[in-house]
């Protein structure tokens, strides 16, 4: 049980990982079902596993998987770290079943700790109940106390741990035959609107669940039936043509994200916001699309485009990187200056790179190799260490720095550790002009949804001299993608049917869609 003093959200907050540099990411989601000749053993796991490599970069402090073969027990495996460390082939033979969830964590809700790691498992009147969640609850604090009045106790901080108790409570308008779980999960809509994209594991049913802002990301796959193994040997394209057939799948996938589905699974489509999917051994079902409260509009982060999601992901009918293009030449409409080479901050600015070149007419080339084996900046006590971290990550090339006026393109600027000792490497090394272009606006406001964005005074878009940074990083110049121009941006290819499209916005402009949480003390 971990200890309850301080409930404010600063105080719950205060034991999340913490790094030196950037925004650490969220969680992500997945789950797996077999078809009705789907036979119990580990491939589901398997397939989850595979899911779950897929969607690292959401989260890589803990992970899990569950899995059920049709009976009330599940099969759990869950631990602290990274994906491939925490499963073995040891501990994926106990993961038999036909159907399963997991998840990878960055906690923002309660501390990162084993007894934290999800999926959550409860045990209820009617059997077991496993839940993965990605977001976090704006009214934590008051849906807590409604489920501890219920009579009800919990064992950890988890927002996510909240979420599978409040789903077993019984809906107000009762239960005629047995648990009703679409009416169950209706219920915990209305108490919470804002922000999750779940997977419920049931004995013999999966619901994916997205708020009804849309604010996580959430999209269905499917598993390719086995007519792709009996074409081996043909080309990749024809494979393609063959599965692509209105042929019966082997079974269904759920993932934060479509970068999650390959090979032998396939994109369907967006879960749309407030939608509810149910996921049988006989296919997916939509049972209900829960609209926002009062009509608000819909708020889906705007941040994954920016940063968060793998550039081949695809949200609301475009992929990533399509959008960070769009941003990457709105920001040389916004802000152009004459140089001789665009360059990024590799990785997440690349695309915008791309753009910015593409509507700039100047030249794209890598200005920085990226060393892949270093990973987070982690806090660091002094400038000097951290400056040290940003030189072991980053080498300039040479032939394209020396001599040269350079436009550097990143995705964001957050506490400014990254950019400054990047910009005294480019000088050292013979650059004539360094412009920095920035294809999002600056952070002002932290995030409540699930994004591990640093307090106000921690971001450097807040500091006093902020007009000055330029100077203070040692720019030539420093500016950054409006918000009116990066929605533009983001919005230009959206192709959704049936919907309004809308997007958070948050930490950019403090306004936010569901409020602010409720036990926020300051
Ligand atoms: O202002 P700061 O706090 O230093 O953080 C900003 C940097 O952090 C992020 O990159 P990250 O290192 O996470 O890696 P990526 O771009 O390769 O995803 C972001 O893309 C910026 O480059
Ligand atoms: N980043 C997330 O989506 C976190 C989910 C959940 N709030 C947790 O802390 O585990
Ligand atoms: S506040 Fe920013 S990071 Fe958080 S959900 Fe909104 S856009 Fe995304
Ligand atoms: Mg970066």
């Amino acid at each position: 049980m971990e200890s309850t003093e301080g409930n404010s959200l600063q105080a719950l907050r205060q034991n999340r990982g913490k790094v030196d540099s950037g925004l650490t990411h969220e969680c992500g989601v997945f789950a797996a079902i077999g078809n009705e000749s789907w036979e119990a053993g580990t491939e589901i796991a398997q397939i989850v596993l595979i899911g779950l490599q897929a969607l690292q970069h959401r989260g890589q402090e803990s992970t899990g998987i569950v899995t059920s073969e049709g009976h009330n027990e599940f099969n759990v495996q869950k631990g602290m770290g990274l994906v491939k460390n925490v499963f073995t082939n040891e501990s994926i033979s106990q993961l038999t079943g036909v159907m399963g969830i997991g998840h990878t964590r960055y906690s923002t809700s309660a501390k990162s700790t084993a007894i934290n790691a999800q999926p959550f498992v409860v045990h209820s009147m009617h059997g077991s109940l496993a839940v993965a969640h990605n977001g976090e609850l704006v009214n934590a604090s008051t849906l807590r106390k409604q489920v501890l009045d219920r009579g009800v106790g919990l064992s950890t901080h988890s927002d996510s741990e909240l979420i599978t108790q409040a789903l077993c409570l019984i809906p107000p308008d009762g239960e005629v035959n047995g648990p009703d779980w679409p009416a169950r999960i209706r219920h915990l809509m209305q108490l919470a609107p804002l922000s999750y994209s779940l997977v419920v594991l049931l004995k013999d049913r999966i619901y994916a669940v997205r708020d009804p802002y849309g604010n996580r990301p959430l999209c269905l796959g499917k598993i390719l039936a086995s007519t792709h193994e009996m074409v081996n040997g043909f080309t990749e394209d024809i494979v393609n043509k063959i599965v692509d057939a209105e042929k019966p799948a082997d079974g269904w996938v759920v993932a934060s994200e479509s970068c999650a589905f390959m090979k032998i699974t396939r994109y369907m489509r967006e879960i749309k916001p407030g939608e509810i999917v149910e996921l049988t051994r006989s296919g997916p079902k939509t049972i209900d699309i829960i609209p926002t409260p009062a009509g608000k509009a819909m708020a889906f982060c705007i941040f994954e485009y920016v940063y968060f999601a793998r550039p081949t992901s695809i949200f609301e009918g475009q992929e990533v990187y399509n959008a960070r293009v769009h941003c990457g030449r709105q920001l040389a409409l916004e802000h152009p200056v004459e140089a001789d080479i665009v360059g990024s901050v590799p990785e997440s600015g690349n695309a915008a790179a791309h753009g910015y070149s593409l509507q700039s007419n100047i030249p794209q080339g890598e200005l920085l190799a990226k060393n892949t084996y270093v990973g987070r900046t982690f806090i660091q006590p002094s400038n000097r260490l951290r400056q040290m971290n940003v030189a072991l990550k980053f080498s300039p090339i040479l032939t394209n720095v020396k001599g040269k006026r350079i436009i550097l393109i990143d995705d964001s600027i957050v506490r400014g550790n990254t950019v400054g000792p990047i910009i005294k490497l480019l000088r050292k090394s013979g650059a004539k002009e360094v412009h920095i272009r920035i294809a999002s606006p600056p952070l002002k406001f932290p995030c409540y949804m699930g994004i591990n964005i640093p307090t106000r005074e921690e971001l450097i878009a807040n500091a006093k001299d902020f007009e000055d940074i330029a100077l203070k990083v040692g720019a030539d110049s420093l500016h950054y993608l409006s918000v009116e121009g990066l929605v533009r941006a983001v919005q230009k290819d959206i192709k959704v049917q049936g919907r309004k499209i809308g997007h958070c916005t948050a930490c950019l402009t403090g306004e936010y869609p569901g409020g602010v949480p409720d036990n926020l003390d300051w």
